[in-house]
């Protein structure tokens, strides 16, 4: 039967109890809330208690250290009053004062010790070392003092000293060549540097010659300070060996070097080499050695010539090539040698050095030095921006090094200058020469070339040299220059590609005065002796003061004046400078351009452009020709040529 039960919905009697469980759960609910306000109480109350107890236990723990190191200066305290015997009162007093609690342990803050590693305590933190910032003394550089004491070379070529004729020490033959040279005064550098070197090779045969280092400015004469002492040594062998050689950066120079040693070697038993690649490499060992069958090879030069490279090409592969008796290894623009790797020449030509020895540096004299074993060559370096780097000359390993340069601090060279006293610092820098005038022109790039044309008209140059920073540029210039003078001013160029003999023959028309301007880039600026050059342009900005330094150099040489100018923009006028200023060049002046004959020459000037393209392209298209000709093959060039008859 309560199958069929029907529970019907009783409304009120529901409500009621509904009523009445919520009243109860709102009071258990109360009740819960109010335990959980006393636990969080509870905690609250003990955490409190566990940080006051962790408060006091860091407290304890300072505490402790305080006496530990309480304990500790009171031992040190004790300790130095038994060293300082001289006050042992005081300490004592200190150290009763430290234990009743009566000083205090810190130390006054101004008694700290500058430097010291004082250990300081920040709430229980440690800091180590000094917390506060103490200004670092200036690290002065250290030179060697080979290099800090050099030999001091006077600038001055206009007041010379030294007669050729009176050089007594040096051969009869050598004054007698340079008389009919015209030279009759020796410049600083030669005065100092030949009879220095001239005492060491007369004493050689007792002591190694010590190694030198010249620096001195572009033409003041360092080719011949070492070629008439060699020249004079090796005058004195009948034996022809390789006993001097001389290593140049670049073939124009090697063969500048070489004349000269030709020149003053005429009526000598002498015989200069020169292996640069300008000749074909069998050409150039012929010049050297001569085989003779059955002994072997024969030496036919006493004076060896040569760029770095090709030296190490012959050393590799030219049989019978002995340089184990060089007596000198003159290493001439020092600086741009050294920098160059050059098939890493200086490797190459120590091993050949060291390899097995053919007796010829066996000591002539026996004594203490020469027993320990063979006799190195003796190295001179000379430049006009030689470094001050020790670590650059180091790998040279120069002997007993001895430097002579001009470049020292002024004050105290002044005193002294044409004694050779070591009296000054050697600064490192550049030195150009006294004669020299340089400024500089501001101008934009797009009227460059008009600039230099007014400044070429203005001055009247002739024999002016004009340094571009690229092969091309120097070109598009030459055409624009000539186009624009019409013949009243001869330009010419100084191709990147050039036979030497055509060299030969463009620089010695630019000497003769055959034309008026020469237009070049870097290849002519080291060394390159052009007597005679008036001016010299930077119509591009050189890039290093090294650059700056050679360029200039080709003018005022050998005591003559000369100018030099720099064209700049203007976002280029700060760094060169600074780039100056190294070389304490402070008060160039500066070249103002009348605006108003620029305007005059505008439309020249455009003209001058419209031919310039023209020509540029005429010559771009017969360049284009030229190459596909090459690339036909033989038979069809032999066809069209057959047609064409
Ligand atoms: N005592 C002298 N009197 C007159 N002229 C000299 C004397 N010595 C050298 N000359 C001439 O001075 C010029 C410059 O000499 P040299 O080429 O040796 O200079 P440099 O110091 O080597 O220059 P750079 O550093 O540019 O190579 C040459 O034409 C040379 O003949």
């Amino acid at each position: 039967m309560d199958l069929f039960v029907i529970n019907r919905h009783q409304e009120t009697e529901f409500e009621e109890n509904e009523v009445l469980n919520k009243n109860e759960k709102m009071q258990q609910v109360l009740k819960k809330i109010e335990r959980n306000k006393k636990i969080r109480a509870k905690q609250k109350e003990s955490k409190k208690l566990n940080t006051e107890e962790k408060l006091r236990a860091i407290q304890k723990t300072t505490e402790n250290r305080k006496r530990r190191r309480c304990q500790r200066q009171i031992h040190e305290a004790v300790v130095n009053s038994q060293k300082e015997l001289c006050e042992p009162k005081e300490v004592i007093e200190r150290v009763d004062d430290i234990e009743q609690g009566k000083v205090s342990l810190e130390e006054p803050k101004n008694k700290k010790e500058k430097g010291s590693n004082d250990v300081s305590e920040i709430a229980g933190f440690t800091i180590l070392g000094d917390t506060e910032f103490q200004k670092k003394s200036k690290i002065k550089r250290v030179l060697p003092k080979w290099l800090a004491e050099p030999t001091v070379i006077s600038t001055n070529l206009q007041n010379l000293q030294i007669k050729t004729s009176s050089m007594s020490e040096l051969n009869k033959k050598l004054r007698r060549k340079l008389k009919t040279k015209g030279i009759h005064f020796f410049f600083p550098v030669q005065a100092v540097v030949i009879p220095w070197l001239l005492k060491e090779i007369r004493n050689s045969s007792i002591i190694f010659p010590r190694d030198i280092c010249v620096s001195a400015p572009t033409g003041s004469g360092k080719t011949l300070a070492f070629v008439l002492p060699i020249i004079h040594h090796l005058m004195t062998y009948k034996v022809k060996k390789i006993r001097a050689l001389v290593i140049l950066p670049t073939q124009d120079l090697a063969l500048q070097v070489y004349e000269t040693f030709k020149l003053y070697s005429v009526c000598t038993n002498i015989y200069i080499g020169l292996i640069t690649g300008k000749k074909k490499f069998t050409v150039e060992q012929k010049q050297l050695i001569e085989e003779i069958e059955p002994f072997g090879y024969k030496t036919k030069v006493d004076i060896l010539v040569c760029t770095a490279g090709r030296l190490v090409d012959h050393l590799k592969d030219t049989k019978g090539l002995d340089l184990k008796c060089i007596e000198f290894l003159v290493i001439d623009e020092a600086d741009r040698v050294l920098d160059s790797v050059q098939n890493d020449w200086l490797y190459h030509l120590e091993k050949h050095l060291q390899s097995d020895d053919d007796g010829c540096h066996s000591a002539k004299v026996l004594n203490l030095l020469t027993l320990r074993g063979k006799r190195p060559p003796q190295k001179l370096l000379f430049s006009a921006t030689l470094s001050q780097d020790p670590e650059k000359l180091q790998k040279l390993s120069l002997f007993q090094p001895k430097l002579f340069t001009s470049v020292v601090e002024k004050s105290e060279a002044e005193e002294k200058p044409d004694e050779g006293h070591s009296t000054s610092t050697f600064l490192g820098k550049y030195t150009t020469p006294n004669e020299l005038t340089e400024k500089y022109i501001v101008c934009s790039l797009d009227l460059k070339p008009l600039v230099l044309y007014q400044f070429i008209v203005q001055e009247n140059l002739t024999k002016a040299l004009v340094f571009t920073n690229s092969a091309e540029s120097a070109h598009r210039l030459v055409i624009l220059l000539n186009s624009m003078f019409k013949g009243q001013k001869k330009v010419e160029e100084m191709p990147l590609k050039i036979d030497i003999n055509k060299k030969n023959e463009l620089t010695k028309s630019f000497i003769n005065g055959v034309f008026d301007i020469l237009v070049c880039t870097d290849r002519l600026a080291r060394g390159i002796d052009l007597p005679g050059t008036e001016c010299v342009i930077s119509y591009g900005a050189p890039k290093f003061i090294k650059t700056y330094i050679h360029r200039v150099g080709r003018t005022a040489r050998a005591g003559r004046s000369g100018l030099a100018v720099t064209l700049l923009q203007e976002n280029q006028l700060s760094k060169f400078k600074a780039a100056l200023s190294q070389a304490e060049k402070n008060n160039l002046e500066e070249v103002v351009i009348n605006e108003e004959k620029l305007e005059e020459l505008a439309d020249q000037y455009k003209q001058a452009l419209g031919e310039l393209k023209d020509s540029v392209l005429e010559e771009e298209t017969a360049e284009l020709k030229k190459m596909k000709r090459k690339k036909r093959p033989k038979k069809m060039q032999l066809q069209t040529s057959a047609k064409s008859k």
